[in-house]
Parts: structure tokens; C-alpha cells; sequence
């Protein structure tokens, strides 16, 4: 089949729409962080830099460390924006931009999202490192797409009865991390938890500045949540998006928080980009050795 151009938007030098890249500016190894000032923060431990591009909140930086090349690009805030940027790192490798078809033989791509987050149980102290094991979608991205056969249901199910789910909200979703790519980045530093994807940063994280929330107490319910001998640890706002996509499309992923806030005991980290650079650190030893 053929992507019509209202399907596959590409600019007029040929690079895919929103990323603004062409298929050989990124490498098999893709970091995502949400922040576009921190592509340059991990692009700064590289060896060299072979390319710098951008539009809007998606900047990316190519480049070597090690001999191993590596792309970092900012996805912005929230699964929306991770639905452009899976989607569109997909089409780089597995669309033929020419013929506008997609490739017999796919390409996969390790996909590492450094990102920063919000603990929920008092015992995780701020700027601690966590790599999400599940992801607990309540952003709904993934109903969009053919995905019962990469969700945990009874897992979505069990949250929904113990949270008392309104109806009128998304339908939550688990997906789980690639556990190949996992074993990659795990060290004794890093804690492995289980993430809720938030909608928002306020009202859908339990956040009341000046608006009252929807039902009550929803950090105590989330703290309360037991799966399978699992807690939930920590909220953010990207995780199940790439999980989910990444899982859809073939793709490994992890994803690894830096622990900013701690809701339960209203600390904030004092150095957090001391913490964030540290997080980056590890992940760049643990990919290029
Ligand atoms: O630090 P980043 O990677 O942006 O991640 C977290 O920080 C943002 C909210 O402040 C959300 O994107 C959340 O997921
Ligand atoms: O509490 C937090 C901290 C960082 N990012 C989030 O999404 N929530």
C-alpha cells in the first residue's frame, strides 16, 4: 500500500513532518527527554556531534560516544506529543520515504526515555533513580490504536476497582518495559517501580493549587494500590505512551526517572540538575560502556 500525503507528511527536503528529520539523522539507539534544553546537557558527554536539528518542542542531537552512535530528542510534555515522536522515529526506519511504503524487513529501534518524575510513596527519597517496570496509562493514548495483545488487563482492571475509576475519565492501560533493554541499564543504583502516565501535572497528578480535584484523596489511593507483590511509585507524563507504541511497533523501551518531588512528604529536590545530569550519566555508561 501507498501512504498518501495526507498519511505520510513530509516536508518539502524530504524529512518527516514534525520531527524534521530524514531517515539517516538518527541512530539505533534513541534517548527521549521531555525538556529540549536537556538534549544538549546529554549531547555535551558525547565524543562528537554530527547533527543538530529541531522544530518546535523536537530538538535533536546525533552523535558518538564510545564509537556507538546515538540520537537524543526532546518529545515535549505529555503522550500526545509521544504519539508524533514514536510514530514518527517509526517511519524514519521502517517507511520507505521514496516509495511511500513500508519496508519488508523492520527495523527495531532501543528507545530510553530520561526523564524526571513524582514519588508517591514517602519511602523514595527525592533523586532517586527508577526504571518504570509497568506503566499505568491514564491518558488513554493507546485505546486508539489495536492494542489489547501489548496490555495487562487484570492488572488495569484491579486498579480500576480499587481506585473507583470514574467512568468519565480514560480507561487506564498497563504495559510492561522491554526486560532485554532493562537488563542493559539496571544497576544497584536503580530502583525498579511501577509508573502511573498522568494526563496533566496538576489536577491529573492529585495537584490542587486553586481547583478542587475529582473525588478524594487520589495520592493515598494510588499509595494504597498492590499488584502482584508491586506498589505503585511514581507519576509522570510519557512512560505509557512509549511503552504502549513501542511494544506496538516493534521497538525496546525503558524508561528511567529521576525522582524530583516526593508527594507523600511535599519535598522537592534541592539539585535537580544535578540529579537529572547523574541519572543521564548512568544511562550513558550503561549504553556505551
Ligand atoms: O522531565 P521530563 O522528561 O519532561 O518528564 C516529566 O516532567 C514533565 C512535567 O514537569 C513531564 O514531561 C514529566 O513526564
Ligand atoms: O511530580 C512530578 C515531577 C516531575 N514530573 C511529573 O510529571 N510530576
Amino acid at each position: 500500500m501507498t501512504l498518501p500525503p495526507s498519511e505520510l507528511i513530509l516536508n518539502p527536503d524530504g524529512s518527516i513532518y514534525h520531527l524534521n528529520l530524514l531517515p539517516e539523522d538518527i541512530a539505533n539507539h534513541i534517548i527521549t527527554v521531555g525538556d529540549p534544553d536537556r538534549v544538549a546537557e546529554v549531547s555535551s558527554f558525547f565524543d562528537t556531534i554530527e547533527l543538530k536539528k529541531g522544530k518546535r518542542e523536537f530538538h535533536t542531537h546525533t552523535g558518538l560516544l564510545n564509537g556507538k552512535r546515538l540520537t537524543v530528542i526532546s518529545t515535549g510534555i505529555g503522550t500526545d506529543n509521544i504519539d508524533i515522536v514514536l510514530n514518527e522515529l517509526d517511519a524514519l526506519v521502517n517507511i520507505d520515504f521514496e516509495s511511500r511504503r513500508v519496508h519488508a524487513r523492520k527495523k527495531s529501534l532501543d528507545i530510553i526515555r530520561i526523564g524526571t518524575s513524582g514519588a508517591i510513596q514517602a519511602d523514595i527519597p527525592v533523586d532517586t533513580f527508577l526504571m518504570t517496570e509497568y506503566a499505568i496509562g491514564l491518558d488513554g493514548l493507546l485505546h486508539f490504536y489495536d492494542s489489547s495483545w501489548v496490555q495487562k488487563p487484570k492488572m488495569a482492571k484491579a486498579f480500576v476497582k480499587h481506585c473507583g475509576w470514574s467512568e468519565q475519565k480514560a480507561a487506564p492501560y498497563v504495559v510492561a518495559y522491554d526486560d532485554t533493554l532493562a537488563k542493559l541499564l539496571l544497576s544497584n543504583r536503580i530502583r525498579l517501580g511501577v509508573t502511573v502516565t498522568s494526563t496533566g501535572f496538576y489536577g491529573p497528578q492529585g495537584r490542587r493549587l486553586r481547583l478542587d480535584i475529582e473525588g478524594d484523596s487520589f495520592i493515598e489511593k494510588l499509595g494504597s494500590f498492590q499488584y502482584d507483590g508491586r506498589q505503585i511509585t511514581n507519576l509522570e507524563m510519557e512512560t505509557s505512551g512509549i511503552y504502549g507504541l513501542s511494544k506496538l511497533l516493534g521497538h525496546r523501551a525503558v524508561s528511567m526517572n529521576c525522582i524530583l518531588a516526593n508527594r507523600a512528604t511535599g519535598e522537592f529536590s534541592k539539585h535537580p540538575k544535578k540529579a537529572t545530569q547523574a541519572l543521564i550519566r548512568h544511562c550513558l555508561e550503561k549504553i556505551c560502556g
